[in-house]
Parts: structure tokens; sequence; C-alpha cells
């Protein structure tokens, strides 16, 4: 066996926990307010570096990265968007339905740049190390990648707006994805000088956040709340 290279892994120093920690709390779902400005292509070059380091179910590394700048292309998402929203609106009732239409849900045009971030069901062939009893851990492994992303992101003063309001087939067509290949999140990339500094859908009435108190619990599915300690 090759000897495995170990390195130190103290904590972070406190201004270094302090920069994750921040990007965590300030990372912001984007929609509108894209600055023209194209994105550097070292800036892009380490977002899917940061990416492409995310954990992956048996080091499969399914996904891949479709950067889109076409504006034919992006015209034609921006269609395949419109209807399946249409369809969307349509499955709210009443005020919510009103509500709904108010919601600016994309910027696929205004961003600069849109990524389509794939995951290949055939990588690492048919049996894949931790993928052999539950088959989704590929799809939640390009979720990582995303997440890496989005992160990173928000410390290049890049943001990131995810869009899922499409049909399947509709996005396959347009991007000419393989029936094996699965599109997993559609992104809207560009700088941002502001972010709100809570979710937007919250800002705006849509839905609130819980409590990370309502969230956790001990030991079993409805156990006792853990409760954080106090400092
Ligand atoms: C899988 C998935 C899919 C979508 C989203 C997110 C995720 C994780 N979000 C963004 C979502 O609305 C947002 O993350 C939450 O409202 C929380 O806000 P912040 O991300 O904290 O700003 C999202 N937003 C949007 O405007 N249109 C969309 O189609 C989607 N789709």
């Amino acid at each position: 066996m090759q000897p495995i290279g170990l390195k130190p892994a103290g904590a972070f120093s406190a201004p270094e926990r302090e920069a994750v920690y921040r990007a965590i709390h300030e990372r912001r779902d984007v929609r509108g307010q894209f600055l023209p400005d194209p994105i550097d292509d070292a800036v892009l070059a380490r977002l899917l570096a940061a990416a492409h380091a995310a954990p992956s179910v048996g080091l499969s590394q399914p996904w891949n990265f479709l950067v889109i700048r076409d504006a034919g292309v992006r015209g034609e998402i921006r269609t395949a968007f419109e209807r399946a929203n249409d369809e969307a609106r349509e499955m709210f009732e009443g005020g919510r339905r009103a509500l709904y239409s108010a919601l600016k849900l994309q910027g696929i045009s205004e961003a600069p740049l849109n990524l389509c971030i794939t995951c290949d069901r055939r990588r690492g062939g048919p049996v894949v190390l931790g993928r052999t009893h539950d088959t989704d851990t590929d799809l939640y492994s390009t979720v990582c990648a995303v997440q890496n992303l989005w992160l990173a992101a928000r410390a290049e003063g890049i943001g990131v707006g995810w869009v899922s309001i499409f049909r399947d087939a509709d996005l396959r067509r347009i991007l000419g994805l393989p029936e094996h290949v699965v599109p997993v999140a559609y992104l809207c990339l560009g700088h941002v000088t502001e972010l709100f500094d809570a979710p937007e859908l919250e800002a705006r009435g849509w839905a609130t956040r819980h409590a990370l108190a309502q969230m956790t619990c001990t030991d079993r599915w409805g156990g006792p709340a853990w409760e954080p300690a106090a400092g």
C-alpha cells in the first residue's frame, strides 16, 4: 500500500472560522440583482474547482458542469421556464396564487452566466462503493457540489440563483442531455453588490424560517428537543 499523506486538522483561526460561517449565513438565492459584468474566467475556475472538491459517493464524482453563455440557448431556457411557471402558478389557490405571480423566480437572461450542474447516473460503473443500497446517493453528491459552488460564490461576491421550474424534458432537449444524465441544478450567476439579509421568500411573505430548536431532537424521531449549549 502507498503511504497515506496526512496533515494537521486543528480548528481554523477565529477569523478563518468567521469567514466560513459568514459565507454560510450570508449566502442567498439571487434572482434579480445581477450586474451585467462578465464573470472573470479565473473566478469561474475557482468556483468550479470548489464544486469539484465536493464529497461524492465512492469518490464517483458524478457531476458535469455545463457553462452556458449563448444568448440563444438562454432564450430557449427562459421560454421553458415561462411555460413551467405558467403551470406552477395554477397549482396555488387564491391569495397564494397572486403572491406567487408577483415573485421573481429566475434571472436567466439578466445573469451573465448560466450553469447547469448535471449528474451522470452511470459514473463509476454499475456498482459504486456506498451506492449499493441507496442509488440516489449520486444525486446527493451532485447537490454537495452545488452547495460548495454556492458558498464559494458568496466569498467571491458572485450571486447564484437556482432555478428548478422547468419540465425535465424541456431542459434535456435544449441542453442535449443524454438519458443517463440528470440536470440537477440550473444556476444563474453574476456579480452582485447587494443581497437580501434574509431569504427573499421570507422578506416577501411567502414562507418563514423555522427555528433550529424546532428541527432538532434527540435519539429518535420526535424525541426530546436537543438544546444547544449556552454561549
Ligand atoms: C433545490 C432547490 C430549488 C430551488 C431553490 C433552492 C433549492 C435548494 N430556489 C431557492 C430557494 O427559494 C431559496 O434557497 C430559499 O428560499 C432560501 O433562501 P436563501 O437561499 O437562503 O436566500 C429557487 N428559487 C427560485 O427563485 N426559483 C426556483 O426555481 C428555485 N428552486
